[in-house]
């Protein structure tokens, strides 16, 4: 990982001048009846329990979807079946500038085991859990627009 490490608290930020862009793989696992998988950010890591999709960032010489691949065995324990490239959302936070690559995920083999110390719960618009993520939120938008849902995606 390039980019200026400002030590700031009990974490190094990645930025700075000309922060670089970092590629996130993030995978959207649909249920048959609809309902979309969150979880939560586990103790330790930035927005620690905040609501996302899992995921995390690609690696030096990995696709997106080697990265999701390998993020969804290690944190939540499934091999998925085809990846399917969804939206690209370029989020600016304070601790980095984040690219994330959505990607919808309808089969998937092995239980659900958050091997992170995160939570999972299985969603329907409007979510339940709080607080979402920043970047979480436009994802909830676009189901929104597509399942035709109207009101407030999520609490907040
Ligand atoms: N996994 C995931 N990350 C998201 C989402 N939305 C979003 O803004 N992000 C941001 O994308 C980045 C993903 O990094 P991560 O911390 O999950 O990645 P990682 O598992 O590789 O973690 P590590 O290398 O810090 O241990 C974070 O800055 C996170 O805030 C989302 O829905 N899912």
């Amino acid at each position: 990982m390039t980019g200026v490490l400002v030590a700031d608290g009990d974490r190094p930020r990645e930025g700075g001048p000309g922060r670089k862009e970092v590629e996130v793989a993030v995978g959207v696992l649909v249920r048959g009846d609809g309902a979309f998988l969150l979880t939560s950010r586990p103790e330790g890591k930035v927005y620690a329990g905040y609501w996302e999709f899992p995921g995390g960032k690609v690696e030096a010489g990995e696709t997106v979807e080697q990265a999701l691949r390998r993020e969804l065995i290690e944190e939540i324990g499934v091999e998925i079946g085809a990846v399917h490239p969804w939206r690209v959302e370029r989020v600016d936070y304070p601790h980095a500038l984040v690219r994330l690559n959505f990607c919808k995920v309808y089969e998937w083999t092995g239980e659900l085991h958050m091997h992170e110390g995160q939570q999972c719960s299985w969603e329907t618009l409007p979510v339940k859990v709080q607080p979402v993520l920043p970047g979480t939120v436009p994802v909830l938008k676009w189901f929104a627009e597509e399942r035709g849902f109207a009101g407030a995606t999520h609490a907040g």
